[in-house]
């Protein structure tokens, strides 16, 4: 195979020879064998990593690091039973954890597989046949295979070009450079002084193309790629909501943790005059406040709701956080064409820039699309093309079939010819779209918004046309026209636009005819024949989508880079109050902070380039928003990128899919918001697991702290602590089960620190009384350690209990799985202590009397508990 930097120094027809391919592709055959030989082209592999690596990986989570610390510092202390208590409690956590992770992992992975991308290849079934070009799964690309590149694909594997138009593509995941470079094959001998990345006829697995077409060849697949060798992530992937909340607070609760330590044994030192021999115990106590049981509750969760949401409405989560992200989601932005409508185009007129109907304005519209589609080698065409197409054919005149087109095989005998009105001499009338010869083409790009088709008409061997067809604006700005014509074609256009119609202008200009490619530069100093109209039919299910979503407190505004007139109409028709526009112009001329300002009021955002839907949804993220983004185009996938999540239809082309975190697998929009209320669902057991788990454990720490003032012993054994802390997790592992209640789905589920806060103080409190008021019983009806440490033992792990059934936010019917948990865990605290194990521990049984008294205490507890949720205090 070859490298590329030895593929780089040679010609094309070298670089085929060394591979033993040709400009046809290979043989279906021969492509097998190569497959044998080569393997698969896939960066990582894909088998799921094994059991060591797995769980070795679950020990870098933090929390398990600063418990595996606190183990070491028991072990030093020689404290060897709190030190092995740790490690079952590490051990039991890693393994769930990792046997958690690995069931989300094989279901995620089979459902990426759903939307994997594919190549499109030219491959030949033998020596004899014509090149076919198909799909392939991208796994099976060989060296030596010619595939076909086109806006949105991903580039397949390390390539080189062997013709390109207006080719640009996307390679920040090989050089973090964000614009996108442009690639050519050089007419001239290659420069191998330059980098590698940087020569223009080289592209490279990873990157994505942006614009124009290409064909090349697969110089290098799967581990030998440059991408592969360069161990980089995909794309740097943002920071979404998750990790603003839930690792916010893990780490909050980290610095937490490891104060607690120091502060216990600096109480028990100055106030009690007790020395190291505290250690073990203050160690057990902030091992106790930790919620370790965090990242297993977290991968539960979400991978419970990813699933049931792929099995119910086809929407598959392609990484876990995004979930969790999908439930912050407090503002969705969306691109219209192929979300809000079906991207299922139709012409519904084609005027001069007076208003009347012309057919010569479709007839040139017609020829751009043709020779757009003929000329780049497109892998698929654009649906604008292709309802332009149709409509020429339909209008009669041009027997142009676009399936027999892409197979390069001769059209169709010719239809009755039609006369078409004279553009610029009365032999242009009547030509079909066959007669008249392409030259060369400069393709659509979304940030120039025109593309151009260089045609040779007949009889006129000396004379290029260019053929350019484009957003009414852009196309205007590039011709020879006055300031009245100008602003009677954009009252037109805007007339129309109005109607909800896609508009396109069409132009032309006449130049001696030449050899040197064309360039954007060229596009000046157009005629203007007029403007094109065609209609888009709504998205079925998205108005619907969009009025579920407004009840759950998500506000969609729309970004798109179509005219603000067509824009403003769509939203209407789909029940959206468009309000003031906002167009890509006025953007550029807004500083960060004001941008963030307006984005907050506005709903649609019309003439956007991909750099201008970024930017809106960075200021929406600056503005304290949590974004989704909803897009279909390679126009699109900065923005997604920009976003907390990002989301794309099927439909979508493959960097998109790529880009995407969640995938709608089916055509029905109102699948978002069965994702939102998934996400919010999921996150909504985690945070009850994170209020109740802290708020029992800080009170703990509140009535250790105050008990190991108090008596004249240890309130607890450091093996105790823990024994008991290893019950209060497991046992909270039901949270991941439990359905939270309506309200909590009905908002944007973010965890806000403050009210967290707030919340684990009142209740931590709350359980410290009852505490304090069992010690008060304990002194009553106990005598010694033995029977303290019991008592407190078993009213801890009731307390549990019923702090799990009364803070859990749900009213209705309880899920087994709790039941179940907090069953468990009465009797454990009931149990234990009579049993040979809690002897081992150092527990015993306890009078009858005490357990009556218990009763009260639990009673009163269960009163507080209640009036506090009663009165809606604190929310957290
Ligand atoms: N194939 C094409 N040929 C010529 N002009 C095009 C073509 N596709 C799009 N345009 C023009 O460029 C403008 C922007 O289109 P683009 O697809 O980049 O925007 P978008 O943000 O994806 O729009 P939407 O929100 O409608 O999906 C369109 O309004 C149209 O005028
Ligand atoms: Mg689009």
């Amino acid at each position: 195979m070859l490298t590329g930097v030895v593929g780089a120094g040679l010609t094309s027809l070298e670089v085929l020879r060394r591979l033993d391919a040709g400009p046809r592709g290979l043989v279906e055959d021969e492509a097998t064998r190569r497959l044998q030989r080569y393997g698969e082209n896939a960066v990582l592999p894909r088998r799921p990593a094994a059991w060591a690596w797995r769980l070795l990986g679950t020990l870098r989570d933090p929390f398990t690091a600063v418990l595996l610390g606190l183990g070491v510092v028991s072990a030093f202390a020689t404290s060897w039973s709190t030190a092995c208590v740790i490690a079952v409690l590490v051990a039991v956590s890693c393994v769930l954890r990792s046997a958690g992770e690995y069931r989300a992992d094989r279901s995620v992975a089979a459902l990426r597989d759903l939307v994997a991308t594919t190549a499109t290849v030219q491959r030949r079934a033998d020596e004899e046949s014509a090149p076919l070009v198909r799909e392939i799964p991208v796994e099976e690309l060989v060296p030596g295979d010619v595939v076909r590149l086109g806006p949105g694909d991903m580039v397949p594997a390390d390539v080189r070009l062997l013709r390109a138009d207006g080719l640009t593509v996307h390679q920040a995941a090989l050089t973090g450079e964000s614009a996108p470079v442009a690639k050519r094959v050089p007419d001239t001998p290659v420069e191998l002084a330059r980098p590698l990345f940087d020569q223009p006829h080289l592209c490279f697995a990873g990157s994505s193309v942006t614009a124009g077409t290409a064909t090349a060849v697969v110089t290098a697949t799967g581990a030998d790629t440059h991408f592969a060798s360069a161990h980089r992530g995909p794309t740097g992937r943002r920071r979404g909501a998750f990790d603003r909340s839930v690792n916010g607070i893990s780490w909050t609760l980290i610095r937490f943790m490891t104060l607690t330590a120091p502060l216990v044994l600096l109480a028990n030192t100055v106030l009690r005059g007790r020395g190291l021999e505290t250690l073990p115990f203050a160690v057990a106590v902030a091992v106790g406040l930790t919620p370790e049981m965090l990242p297993v509750i977290v991968t539960t969760a979400l991978a419970r709701g990813a699933a049931q949401l792929a099995r119910r409405v086809g929407v598959i989560v392609k990484r876990l956080p995004a979930l969790h992200d999908m439930g912050a989601v407090d503002v969705l932005c969306v691109d219209k064409t192929g979300t809000l409508t079906q991207d299922q185009l139709t012409v519904d007129c084609y005027l001069d820039t007076d208003g009347h109907t012309d057919p010569a304005v479709l007839h040139w519209a017609a020829v751009n699309s043709l020779w757009t589609i003929q000329l780049a080698d497109v892998p698929a065409p654009d649906a604008l093309d292709e309802a332009i197409l149709a409509a020429a054919k339909a209008a009669g005149g041009p027997a142009a079939d676009r399936d027999d087109l892409l197979c390069r095989t001769p059209p169709p005998p010719a239809r009755p010819e039609r006369a078409l009105s004279a553009v610029h001499e009365p032999a242009a009338a009547r030509a079909t779209l066959m007669d008249v010869g392409g030259v060369d083409v400069i393709p659509f790009d979304p940030a120039r918004r025109v593309v151009t088709a260089v045609v040779q008409r007949p009889g006129r061997p000396a004379v290029h046309t260019l053929v350019v067809k484009g957003a009414v604006e852009d196309v205007l700005d590039r011709c020879a026209i006055d300031e009245e014509t100008r602003a009677r074609v954009l009252r037109l256009a805007g007339r129309h636009a109005a109607r909800g119609l896609r508009l396109l202008a069409v132009a032309l200009a006449d130049r001696p005819a030449r050899a040197r490619p064309y360039t954007p530069a060229d596009e000046r100093g157009l005629t203007l024949l007029g403007i094109v109209g065609l209609r888009d039919e709504l998205t079925a299910t998205a108005a619907d989508a969009l009025a579920a979503l407004a009840r759950r407190g998500v506000a969609v505004k729309v970004l798109t880079g179509d005219h603000p007139g067509t824009a403003a109409r769509v939203c209407a028709e789909l029940g959206l109050t468009p309000g003031e526009i906002v167009t890509g112009d006025r953007i550029d001329a807004l500083d960060d902070a004001r941008l963030a300002q307006l984005a907050d009021t506005t709903t649609v955002f019309a003439r956007c380039t991909p750099a201008h839907k970024a930017r809106v949804v960075r200021a929406l993220r600056r503005g304290g928003h949590a974004v989704g983004f909803l897009g279909d185009g390679v126009n699109d996938v900065a923005a997604m990128h920009a976003a907390d999540v990002a989301l794309c239809p099927h439909a979508a082309v493959d960097v998109t899919r790529e880009a995407a975190d969640v995938v709608l697998a089916e055509k029905d929009l109102t699948a978002i918001d069965s994702a939102v209320a998934a996400g919010r669902h999921s996150t909504g057991n985690i945070a009850t697991y994170l209020r109740i788990a802290v708020s029992s454990n800080v009170g703990n720490v509140i009535s250790m702290l105050a008990a190991g003032v108090l008596l004249p012993f240890l309130p607890m054994l450091p093996a105790q602590v823990l024994a008991q802390n290893l019950c209060f997790d497991i046992s909270q592992l039901a949270f991941a089960y439990d359905r939270p209640d309506a309200a909590s789905v009905r908002r944007p589920s973010v965890l806000r620190p403050y009210a967290f806060s707030r919340y684990i103080t009142v209740f931590g409190l709350v359980n410290a009384a009852a505490d304090l008021a069992t010690f008060a019983v304990l002194g009553v009806f106990t005598r010694g350690q033995t029977a303290f440490h019991s008592g407190w033992f078993t009213e801890n792990l009731i307390t549990q209990a019923l702090v799990m059934l009364l803070l859990r936010t749900a009213r209705g019917p309880l899920p087994g799985a709790l039941r179940w948990a907090t069953g468990a865990l009465a009797a454990v605290g009931l149990l234990l202590p009579l049993s040979p194990l809690g002897a081992a521990l150092g527990l015993a049984a306890l009078p009858m009397a005490y357990y009556g008294c218990l009763v009260m205490v639990l009673v009163a507890y269960g009163l507080a508990l209640a009036a506090c949720r009663k009165f809606g205090w604190p929310v957290g």
